[in-house]
Formats: structure tokens, sequence, C-alpha cells
């Protein structure tokens, strides 16, 4: 009898080009996506040894990290990132890999953009020089963020140097209750494993609450893996999946989907298949989710109040969970829903989806952004943005005083103009709340689109599951 593999395994046996006797792997990569902040050495180091891009059709190029979120007509008003800008759209010309530049309604965060083009397919390996790369294991493929050395090697030989990882598995039991998101989910895990509790692992994430999600909330489950110090995160393909590939621009058409759907249903972790940790979470009794401090473990039920460090015995972790109330301006004791906040963003590649511009819609009513708050959606592609439009989604949001932009990475790390200001508050649906993050001294509290919305009319934290009852 052949040994049970986990759904990792399998991926993993079925790319493995080579292994050594210290195992070190050589996986062969099916995917590669690329942006302009971690390939301009990667294909300056292809140029300086005249090599070519092995498998130019196996890579697809987009600009988001630095692009303007603000009308693109007019000039860019950052420098660098004109440069930034001008280096992909030469290289990917150079080089002969399809590229969506700004203008093009493809456009978007890389890691929703992969997906929306059938580029992301179960069972595949795909990287990109960027660690939430792990959003694509929301299909059932391994996902690996990249450095930029490997981003020079991958295009050179289509393959990637990998020591294999260990088997995790969180199973997720239970149904969601109302205005719980899959956010909420991920945020309780890193809450519950922390952000080492990962490391060296690949997630498996199973169980009735994650069947129950969208594909869009499984996107959002995977992404966060990185924060949780996996190497990546996987969901195993069902009809869900199938039907969201089903006829998008880059996906199989005709006899090869049959074949392809007949091989993505094999991609399931056998019975009696060994995990090496496995974590589990009743999703009936999870609250939504605010972070509090600098790191996505930081995090607390919205019916709580920011912790006392003085409660934490090992010395390190009491000092830095000090630093880090004492960088957000909070008082242990302070009750979430009294925090106020002044800016308010909804976006990134963690809950930039359409599900998520829904969901921060239908909170919304007739509502306004509270006085004190700016807040801005930024949708995670131009497709996102199209899909919006059409069913009056910007509408609603900007009648309410949101700010309705272009897409892009924008404030989720603010390497283009959208920044906080120092000391200011926000509350983001991004995936990250390092010091600095959002702006230099700025403020981060991470929480789901639903919980953002409501933040930005009331001007301060409130539990989404008595909002929805009120605004009835
Ligand atoms: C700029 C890029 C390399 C980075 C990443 O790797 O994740 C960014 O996308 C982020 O979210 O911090
Ligand atoms: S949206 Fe944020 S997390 Fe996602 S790729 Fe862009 S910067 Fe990184």
């Amino acid at each position: 009898m052949t040994k049970a593999r986990t759904l990792y395994d399998k991926i993993w046996d079925d790319h493995l080009v080579d292994m050594q006797e210290d195992g070190t792997g050589l996986l062969y990569i099916d995917r590669h996506l690329v942006h302009e902040v971690t390939s301009p050495q990667a294909f300056e180091g292809l140029r300086m040894t005249g090599r070519k891009v092995r498998q130019p059709s196996r890579t697809l190029a987009v600009v988001d990290h630095n692009v303007p979120t603000t009308d693109r007509s007019l000039p860019n008003p950052d420098p660098d990132s004109v440069i930034q800008i001008a280096a992909l759209a030469k290289n990917t010309e150079d080089f002969g890999i399809e590229y969506y530049d700004a203008y093009d309604k493809r456009q978007g965060v890389v890691h929703i953009v992969g997906p929306e083009q059938g580029f992301t397919l179960p069972g595949m390996t795909i990287v990109c020089g960027d660690s939430h790369t792990s959003t694509h294991g929301a299909f059932g493929a391994l996902a690996h963020g990249i450095g930029t050395s490997e981003v020079e090697h991958v295009l050179a030989t289509q393959t990637l140097i990998q020591k294999k990882g260990k088997n995790m598995l969180v199973q997720v039991d239970g149904q969601l209750p109302d205005g719980v998101s899959a956010k909420d989910i991920i945020l309780a895990i890193i809450g519950e494993i922390g952000t080492a509790g990962g490391t060296g692992y690949v997630i498996e994430y199973a169980g009735e609450a994650i069947r129950a999600l969208s594909m869009e909330g499984r996107m959002t489950i995977c992404n966060m893996s990185i924060e949780a110090g996996a190497r990546a995160g996987l969901i195993a393909p069902d009809e869900k999946t199938f039907e969201y590939i089903n006829g998008r621009p880059k996906a199989p058409k005709g006899e090869s989907w049959d074949k392809a759907v007949a091989y993505w249903k094999s991609l399931t972790t056998d019975e009696g298949a060994k995990f090496d940790k496995v974590v589990t979470l009743d999703a009936a009794n999870l609250p939504p989710i605010v972070s509090w401090g600098s790191s996505p473990e930081d995090v607390i039920s919205v019916q709580g109040v920011v912790p006392n460090p003085d409660d934490i015995a090992e010395e390190n972790t009491r000092k830095s969970k000090w630093r880090a109330l004492e960088y957000m301006g909070l008082t242990p004791g302070t009750k979430i829903t009294d925090i106020e906040i002044d800016r308010v963003f909804i976006g990134s590649c963690t809950n930039g989806r359409i599900e998520d511009l829904r969901a921060a819609a239908a909170v919304i009513g007739n509502g306004k952004v509270a006085e004190r708050v700016s807040a801005m959606v930024v949708p995670g592609s131009g497709l996102v943005k199209e899909q919006a439009e059409a069913e009056g989604l910007d509408k609603i949001f900007k009648d309410a005083g949101f700010e309705w932009r272009e897409p892009g990475c924008s404030m989720c790390l603010a390497m283009n103009p959208d920044k906080l200001k120092p000391g200011e508050r926000c509350a983001s649906t991004s995936n990250r709340n390092f010091e600095g993050r959002q702006g230099f001294k700025g403020r981060t509290h991470l929480v789901s689109p639903t919980m953002a919305a409501a933040a930005a009319i009331a001007g301060h934290f409130v539990d989404i599951r008595e909002w929805q009852k009120t605004d009835a």
C-alpha cells in the first residue's frame, strides 16, 4: 500500500525534479508572478549574464505597490515610483513577459490578479517575490513567497531550490456566526499560535467553517498564513474552486478542462496522512477580532479591552508588548469599542476583492463617514473596481463620504502617496500592523471589511454583530 500523503506532500512530489542527500529539493515552478518591487535586480542579473527567461508564458507581471490610486491621467507625483514602474515595463518588454500596466483594467494587486485571470490553478507550484503569495494556496496550489535572488533563479530556470517544510493542519469546525468572517478566523488563528507558530510548516486549513467559505474568504485565510510564520497555506480544491476558475481567461478549456478537473479532484489529504502539528478552532464561538498592537498576533475580541502586558510572565515579551502599546498610544483596560479612529482603509490582497467590498457596502446603509474620519476604498484590481461599479457599490461608498480609488496596494504598505500621518489611527482591512507600515508613526488596527466600514461611520470600533441588529 502506498503511504498516505497530505495535500502538500502530493504537490511537492509532483513537482520534485531532484532531491539531494541533505534534503534540498529542486521544484519545478508552474507559475511565476512578478511585480515592480522585487524584480529589477533579478532582471538585471539575467542581463549581466546574458540569460533569457526560461518560460516567459509561465510568467505574468503586474504593477501594484507603487502606483498612485488617484487619477492616473495625471503625472505620478513620486519620482522613485516612476523609475520603479518604468523598469518593470522595460524588463517585461525586453524579456517577452506579459505585463498589465497601470492603465490596463486587469491591473491590480498581484495576488488578486493571478486568481482572477485563471493563472492560479489547483495543484500548481506558484511563486512571486512577495510574502503574500501564500494567498494562492486557497486554490490548493503550493504558493511560496521568494526573495529577489530566487526570482532571478526562477526566471532563468523555472525551478526553485527548497527544503521540504513540515505539515500542519488547522482544523476550523463549526459555523461562523453572522458578522464574523474569514478575516476573524485567520486573526484568531494567529492570535492563538503566534507569529512564529507556523515557522517551518506548510499549513493546510480544513473543517466545516473553511469548506463553507467562498473562494474570496479562503484567499483571505491563506493570505495571512505568512503572518503566522508559515511557508505557505493550503486549502483543498472543491466544487467552489472549480466554479470560480471555470471560464477565466487563462483557465483550461474544453477537453483540457475535464482532464484538469479530474486531476484537481485528487488533490486532497489522504485518510490517515500524518500532520506534524494540529491546531483546532471552533468557528461557532468566534467574535469579530481587532488587533491592538504592532504584530498580527496582538488580537482581541471587539468586546474585549486592551490587555495589560504586566500579565505576561516572560520578560522580553512583556517589554515588547509594552512598547507596542506605547507605539499605539493605548492604555491597558481601554474598551476596544471606545478606541476612536482617524482613518479607514478598505482594500489590499487580504480584503480587496468584490465580496469584501460588497460586505463593507452592505453595512453602510444610510450612514455617513464620521466627521473625525477620513476613509478610502481601494479595489484590489481594475476588474474588481469595474464589477463594484456595475453593482453600484462605488455610489454607496461615495455617498457615505468614502473616497473611491484606483486599484493597487495603496495604504496597505504606503509605498505610494496613500499614507497615515504620524499618530493617526487606522482601521484597516490589510494584513500587517507593524510599526510604520501604513506611514511613519501611523497606528494600524487590523479588522474585517464590515468592521472597518462600521468603524468609519461610528468614528470608533463597534461590534458589527450589534450594529447589524440596530441598523435593521
Ligand atoms: C514589497 C513586498 C516585497 C512585500 C512583501 O513581500 O510582502 C509587500 O508586498 C508587503 O506586503 O510587505
Ligand atoms: S496589498 Fe499589501 S500585503 Fe498585498 S502585496 Fe500589496 S503591499 Fe503586500
